[in-house]
C-alpha cells in the first residue's frame, strides 16, 4: 500500500489479445500495484446503453446518458470487478453482443474524454504505490507523462489463436474476424498498433504468459531505476 508519494503510473497499450488485461493484472499482482481496465469502463457503458435500449450509433444520445452512467470498477488486482449501479457486470461485459458494439461508443470523443477524467482521477487517487493502467491510449492521451510507457503487441495470428482457446460460445473463425474487424475500427480512432516517441515495445509473440510478464515487469524496474523511483 502507499507510502504516501505520487503513484507510480505504468501505462501499457494494445491490440485485443496482446494479453493487456491478463499480464497488466499479473504484473500489478507482482508490483503489488492497482490495476485499471480503461477497456472495461467502454464494455460497462455499452452494456448499460443496451439495458437502457439507446442505439450506440446514436452519438448524441449516447452522450445525453453519460450523466445516469454510474459505474464502478475493482483496481485491486485481487479483487476485480465492474458495477454498473447495483449490477455486476463483470462477466456480462464480455459477452459477443457487448464486444460487437464497444467500438462504436469508443469512437464518440465526449465518451472518451468523459472516460478518460475518471481514469485520471482513479489514477491520482489510487491507495497503492502505482498503478498498472492498460488499453489503447493510455500512453498517448490518458498519461503520456507516465514515467513507463509500454506497447504490448503480438501478431494478429498469435492473439486471434490466444482468443480462440477460451471458452466461448463462438467458433474460432467467428472470434478471428470480430477481432481483426474490432481493431481495424478501433484504429481510426487512436493509434495502437505503434509504439509512440519514448514507447517501450514488447512482443509477447514468442513468449508464453509467465515470460511476457517477467518482460514488462523488466521494463517498470530499469525505468524506476533510471528516474531514480
Ligand atoms: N504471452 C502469452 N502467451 C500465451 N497466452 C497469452 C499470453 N498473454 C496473454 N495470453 C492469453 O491470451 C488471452 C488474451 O489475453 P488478454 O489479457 O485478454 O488480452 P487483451 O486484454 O489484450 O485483449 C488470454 O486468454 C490470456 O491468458
Ligand atoms: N483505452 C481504451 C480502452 C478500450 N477502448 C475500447 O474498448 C474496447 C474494449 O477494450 P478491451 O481492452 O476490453 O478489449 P480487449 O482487447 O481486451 O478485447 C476496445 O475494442 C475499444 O473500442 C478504447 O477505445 N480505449
Amino acid at each position: 500500500m502507499s507510502t504516501g508519494s505520487t503513484p507510480v503510473i505504468v501505462a501499457i497499450d494494445g491490440p485485443a489479445g496482446s494479453g493487456k488485461s491478463s499480464v497488466s493484472r499479473a504484473v500489478a499482482k507482482a508490483l503489488g500495484f492497482a490495476y485499471l481496465d480503461t477497456g472495461a469502463s467502454y464494455r460497462a457503458l455499452s452494456w448499460h446503453l443496451m439495458v437502457r435500449g439507446i442505439d450506440a450509433a446514436q452519438a448524441s444520445d449516447v452522450v445525453a446518458e453519460l450523466p445516469n452512467f454510474d459505474f464502478r470498477i475493482g483496481t485491486d488486482p485481487d479483487d476485480y470487478y465492474v458495477r454498473v449501479g447495483s449490477a455486476d457486470v463483470t462477466e456480462a461485459i464480455r459477452e459477443p453482443r457487448v464486444t460487437g458494439v464497444v467500438s462504436l461508443v469508443a469512437r464518440i470523443p465526449e465518451v472518451r474524454r468523459w472516460l478518460n477524467e475518471r481514469f485520471r482521477m482513479i489514477m491520482a487517487g489510487t491507495p497503492f504505490d502505482g498503478i498498472v493502467a492498460e488499453g489503447r491510449d493510455i500512453t498517448t492521451v490518458v498519461a503520456p507523462d507516465a514515467p513507463v510507457r509500454i506497447l504490448l503487441t503480438a501478431t494478429e495470428d498469435a492473439r486471434m489463436a490466444r482468443r480462440s482457446k477460451e471458452l466461448t460460445s463462438e467458433s474460432a473463425a467467428a472470434v478471428g474476424e470480430a477481432l481483426r474487424s474490432r481493431d481495424k475500427a478501433d484504429s481510426r480512432v487512436v493509434d495502437f498498433m505503434n509504439a509512440a516517441d519514448g514507447v517501450t515495445t514488447v512482443d509477447s509473440t514468442d513468449l508464453d504468459f509467465e515470460q511476457t510478464v517477467s518482460a514488462v515487469v523488466e521494463v517498470v524496474q530499469t525505468a524506476r531505476t533510471s528516474h531514480g523511483g
